[in-house]
């Protein structure tokens, strides 16, 4: 279309049509203007409109241009707009000189034309009545279409306000309730038509407020003024008085001032409370007794500490870990066990104050701080009490059963400054007095302490000492009392340390086996022995009977059999030359898999000897029903023998009632031909001990063999 077409349409117009750019100047002026405002459109073009209608500038008029021209938004003004229209002069009515202004309606839109923002303004003259009429009847329609639709707003938000189960509360400037939906009138158990007559403090407070009534609607407002909104977990305390734990979120109804309107809108909380606190209590304590666990006692003694860095007081950690709490859970079972458990946490907790914290470490122990202590003296008297209360039985599944409890003490500030530091240094405590005999209490001492270091040590060694090939096998000859021959031997480990030297079981089974590596070890010994048997039998063409001595771990290995079978299959050796030793002690220690095991043993065909024997507490009547096939009588009997006659009586006493009982005897420690006669004259199978030979290497072995069979 050609700029002369268009202007010739705009000017043919019966309307005003302005179309400003985006700084307001006159971009198209029309005919229609030019009459009516009596400027011609030379004079107009590029003008800005509000520099010419100075008294345009604040007006409605001067918004609706900035809203088209900034926000793309159009807007119709109509009315006698007295104030905010053009000052126009019908120049047909009134004369130029008379300003008289016309009743207007005026459409001013935005236009984008080439990226550039434009505004049209239309106006028109609704003088007319007619005119006007029919701009009425649009405002009307307008107005009817804006009713309906705040009606439909105005629904939905009611639907909402008194469907759903969130309480809304709407309260003024002083907290009096004004409205509030059915879920508060619920939540808050106040009848609908009282519910105005109440403040929202009367209701909702902070949770940790410990005073009535203490919700300062002021500072919420002020609060509300700053951020609109916040959100926070608060209690409700409904008509009975009853608490319930809420979500509530604060907001304002922006309003002329004083007349702001809040709302809270809140949701009851409790499941997610009760389940918080179902999560804090498994976190916190100890679900067989109820007592703190671990992480609470740390944290406990971890605060006490802190305190008593001020005042200057003891602390007392005491490590309790009960004796034969395992015997009794594997007898009778675990829910047993837990019963136990219960009864011990109930029956320590009388022994303490209500300052005092006790709690279940692991397993079998439990952990005490003693607080307000002032001298090691309270903490004696303390465990002296606890130690007396197991003297009585604990009562469980219609039995009556007894357990011990070993006690350790660590105190604050003088064995450690830390919770972790206290907690260890306890324990060790505990074992030393477990060691010591048990039923017992010990305190820390710096010396156990080096102890237990020097172990944490040798237990890493051990565990490389395997894979060094550091461990070495040797032999101790058994002669037959009455031949005089080889009747076997004993397979002795000795452990070559790369610093300490050749090192004797006695320095370095027991960590083995409190850190689990005796089996791997054991393993080891018995294939080596199987294998030092093998060679013999190769070499001297006679079978050797070979000792190994079992531990109590290797013993109730479920595979054990498995292994001693592929073993000898391996090498080729008959059952019968293995003789496995198992101390008294062990084998009374768990009656009924005893039996299972030494008869799995047996059908397999090697040998079993009851070693240390006389050191225990078992009735001959009771190893008689085991099938066992040899008694070795503890080497201590003839040590003590040789001052005292008593022992070569039970000696004598043993050996008979072995026999009575078919089983072979081996005296071990026999040092003294004296003790040779004693066991000739008892007729004695097999003696062992220094005076035929000391453990020794195979090598060695071979030749006190050789020079044995070369004197004969
Ligand atoms: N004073 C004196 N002592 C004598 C005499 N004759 C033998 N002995 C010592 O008595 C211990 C006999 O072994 P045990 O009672 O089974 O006692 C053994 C056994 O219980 C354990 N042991 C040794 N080797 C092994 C092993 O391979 N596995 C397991 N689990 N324990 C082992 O270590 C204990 C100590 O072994 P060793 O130090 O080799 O000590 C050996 C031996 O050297 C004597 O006439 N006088």
């Amino acid at each position: 279309m050609t700029r002369e077409l268009y202007k010739n349409i705009i000017d043919s117009v019966s309307a005003g049509v302005i179309v400003l750019d985006e700084d307001t100047a006159v971009v198209s002026w029309n005919r229609w203007m030019e009459k009516r405002s009596g400027i011609r459109r030379e004079d107009m073009l590029g003008k800005r409109v509000l520099d010419t209608f100075t008294e345009l500038q604040g007006t409605r008029i001067e918004r609706a241009i900035d809203k088209a021209l900034h926000q793309n938004s159009p807007s119709v003004l109509s009315a006698k707009l007295m104030k905010a229209s053009f000052p126009l002069y019908n120049e047909s009515i009134v004369s130029r000189h008379n300003h008289q202004r016309i009743v207007q309606s005026i459409q001013i839109k935005p236009l984008q034309q080439d990226d550039k923002q434009f505004c049209v303004i239309s106006i028109f003259d609704i003088s007319t009545s007619d005119l006007r009429e029919r701009a009425l009847r649009t405002q009307s329609a307008m107005l009817t279409d804006l009713v309906r639709d705040l009606e439909e707003k105005d629904h939905e938000l009611n639907t909402i306000f008194n469907s759903t189960q969130n309480g809304i509360i709407i309260f003024d400037i002083n907290g009096q309730i004004l409205n509030a939906n059915p879920a508060a009138i619920r939540l808050t158990g106040v009848p609908h038509d009282e519910i105005t007559d109440h403040y929202i403090y009367q209701y909702i407070d902070h949770i940790s407020s410990d005073t009535f009534n203490s919700l300062d609607v002021e500072a919420i407002i002020g609060r509300l003024a700053d951020h609109n909104e916040f959100e926070e977990e608060m209690t409700l305390t409904n008509h009975e008085g009853n608490m319930v734990p809420i979500k509530a979120s604060f907001n304002i109804i922006p309003h002329e001032e004083k007349r702001s309107r809040f709302y809270i809108f809140f949701r009851d909380i409790t499941r997610q409370k009760k389940a918080e606190e179902k999560l804090y209590r498994m976190a916190r304590f100890d679900s067989v007794t109820g007592l703190d666990n671990r992480i609470s006692f740390t944290e406990k003694l971890e605060y006490a500490i802190n305190i008593h860095k001020r005042s200057g007081q003891t602390l007392s950690i005491f490590f309790i870990d009960l004796d034969r709490f395992k015997s009794v859970n594997d007898k009778l079972g675990h829910s047993a066990g837990d019963a136990l458990l219960k009864m011990v946490g109930e029956r320590l907790s009388t022994r303490c104050r209500d300052c005092d914290t006790l709690a279940r470490w692991a397993g079998d122990e439990f952990v005490l701080l003693l607080e307000q202590q002032t001298h090691q003296r309270s903490a004696i008297t303390v465990a002296e009490k606890i130690i007396a209360e197991f003297q009585k039985p604990f009562h469980i599944e219609a039995t009556d059963v007894f357990i011990g409890a070993s006690i350790g003490i660590a105190q604050y500030p003088e064995d450690g400054s830390t919770p972790e530091a206290l907690v260890i240094h306890a324990d060790q405590a505990m074992y030393q007095a477990k060691n010591e005999g048990k039923g017992n209490f010990r305190f820390f001492t710096e010396e156990m302490n080096a102890r237990m270091t020097e172990r944490l040590v040798m237990e890493t060694e051990l565990r490389n000492a395997i894979d060094q090939e550091e461990f070495q096998l040797f032999y101790q000859p058994q002669i037959d009392v009455l031949s005089g021959n080889i009747a076997g031997v004993e397979a002795l480990i000795r452990w070559n340390h790369p610093k300490r030297g050749l090192l004797t079981p006695d320095s370095f089974i027991e960590v083995a086996e409190d850190c689990g590596l005796i089996t791997a070890i054991g393993d080891w010994v018995l294939q080596e022995a199987i294998s030092i048997s093998a060679q013999w039998q190769k070499r001297f063409g006679t079978p050797l009977m070979m000792s190994v001595n079992l531990s109590p771990k290797q013993f109730n290995d479920d595979t054990l059999v498995a292994k001693l079978r592929r073993l000898l299959h391996a090498v080729g050796l008959a059952p019968s030359t293995l003789m496995l030793e198992i101390t008294e002690n062990d084998l009374i220690a768990d009656h009924q898999s005893t039996h299972l095991i030494l008869n799995a043993l047996k059908t397999l065909g090697v040998k079993i000897a009851i070693d240390d024997f006389g050191t225990g507490y078992s009735s001959l009547a009771y190893l008689r029903t085991l099938p066992v096939d040899t008694l070795k009588i503890d080497k201590e009997f003839f040590v003590r023998s040789r001052s005292d006659d008593t022992d070569s009586h039970i000696i004598s006493a043993i050996i008979d009632l072995a026999h009575a009982l078919k089983l072979e005897v081996i005296a071990e420690g026999i040092e003294t031909y004296t003790q040779m006669e004693l066991l000739k004259m008892k007729k004695c199978d097999i003696a062992q001990g220094f005076l035929i030979g000391k453990p020794m290497a195979f090598d060695t072995l071979q030749r006190w063999y050789d020079s044995k069979i070369s004197v004969r």
